[in-house]
C-alpha cells in the first residue's frame, strides 16, 4: 500500500479506535480521530474494556493518567484485544519520569503491541537507556532514541515511533525519518497523544504496521503545517488542525521528505 493509499482507506473504512486515554486529551484526541476519518470511543471500566476491545478495529493504550482503576481496564483490554487479533498502541507517557506507570509499562510492552510510540526520552527509558524526560516532556533528541528504539522493536516485534523535531519510524530491519515541521504540536497539549491515536486508526486501515506508522506521521505532520500557515497562536492551530486532518489531499504526502537511514 502506498502512503496516500493508507489515508485513503482510513477515511473509506472509518476504523474504530478505542482509547484507553489521559484526561488532559480525551476531548482533543476524539476530535482527532474524527476530523481524519475514525471513528472514537472511550471508556475506563472493567468489564467494558476487555469486550470493547474485541470489536473495536484499533485499541490506544496512552499512560498519561493512569488511575488504579484504568490500568485493570488496561490490562483487560490489551489480553481481549490480543485474543481477537486486535493491533493496540502503547504510548508510555511520562514513562521514566514517573515509578508507577514505569514499572505498568515494562510489564505490558512484553504483551505484543503493534506499534509504541512516544518522544526520545520516553522510549530511551522504556528500553531502559538512561533518559533526562521531564514530566511528559522530552529532553533527549531522537537521534539518541533510535538505538533503544531499534532494541524494542527487537525485544517485542513491534514498530517503534519516536516523535520530535523529525520522527523516526523504527523496525527490527529498518530506520525511517520523517521530516515534516510539527512545532506546533508541541504549543497545545496532546499532540503527540493524539498522533498514537490516529496511528492506530491508521494501523487498523492499512496493511503493514510500519507503513501505516509512516504514512500517519506523514500526514499528521503535513497537516500541522498546514494549519500553522493558517493560524495566530495555539487557539487558533489546534482548531485549524482539525481542519487541517480533515481536508489536506493524501496525495501531498508525495511532498514529504522520508529518509531511509
Ligand atoms: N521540536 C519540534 N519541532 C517540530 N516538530 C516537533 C518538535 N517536537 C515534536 N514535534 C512534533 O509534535 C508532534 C508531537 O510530538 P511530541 O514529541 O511533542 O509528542 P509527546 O511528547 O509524546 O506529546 P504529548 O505527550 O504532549 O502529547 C509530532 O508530530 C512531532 O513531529
Ligand atoms: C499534560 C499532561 N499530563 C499528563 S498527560 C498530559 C498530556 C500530554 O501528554
Amino acid at each position: 500500500m502506498t502512503l496516500p493509499a493508507v489515508i485513503h482507506s482510513l477515511r473509506h473504512t472509518s476504523p474504530l479506535v478505542f482509547c484507553l486515554t489521559n484526561t488532559v486529551v480525551a476531548n482533543f484526541t476524539a476530535n482527532a480521530l474524527l476530523a481524519a476519518g475514525a471513528a472514537p470511543a472511550m471508556t475506563n471500566l472493567p468489564g467494558e474494556a476487555g469486550p470493547f476491545a474485541k470489536t473495536a478495529c484499533a485499541v490506544l493504550v496512552n499512560l498519561g493518567t493512569p488511575s488504579t482503576e484504568q490500568l485493570a481496564a488496561m490490562d483487560e483490554a490489551i489480553e481481549a484485544a490480543n485474543q481477537a487479533n486486535t493491533p493496540w498502541v502503547l504510548d508510555p507517557v511520562a514513562v521514566g519520569a514517573l515509578p508507577v506507570r514505569t514499572r505498568y509499562a515494562q510489564r505490558i510492552v512484553s504483551l505484543r503491541p503493534a506499534l509504541i510510540r512516544g518522544n526520545a526520552s520516553e522510549i530511551m527509558a522504556l528500553a531502559g537507556h538512561r533518559s533526562t524526560g521531564r514530566g511528559v516532556d522530552s529532553a533527549d533528541p531522537v537521534a539518541a532514541a533510535i538505538a533503544a528504539g531499534r532494541e524494542l522493536a527487537e525485544r517485542h516485534g513491534a514498530v517503534v515511533a519516536i516523535s520530535g523535531p523529525a520522527d523516526a519510524v523504527v523496525s527490527a530491519q529498518r530506520t525511517v525519518m520523517v521530516h515534516t515541521d510539527g512545532i506546533e504540536l508541541t504549543r497545545v497539549t496532546g499532540g503527540g497523544c493524539a498522533l498514537g491515536a490516529f496511528a492506530a486508526a491508521a494501523i487498523a486501515a492499512g496493511q503493514d504496521v510500519f507503513t501505516s506508522t509512516v504514512a500517519a506521521h506523514a500526514y499528521y505532520g503535513r497537516a500541522a503545517e498546514r494549519a500553522a500557515a493558517l493560524s495566530l497562536g495555539p487557539g487558533s492551530f489546534a482548531a485549524q488542525f482539525l481542519d487541517a486532518l480533515a481536508l489536506t489531499d493524501p496525495q501531498e504526502l508525495g511532498a514529504v521528505r522520508i529518509e531511509e537511514l
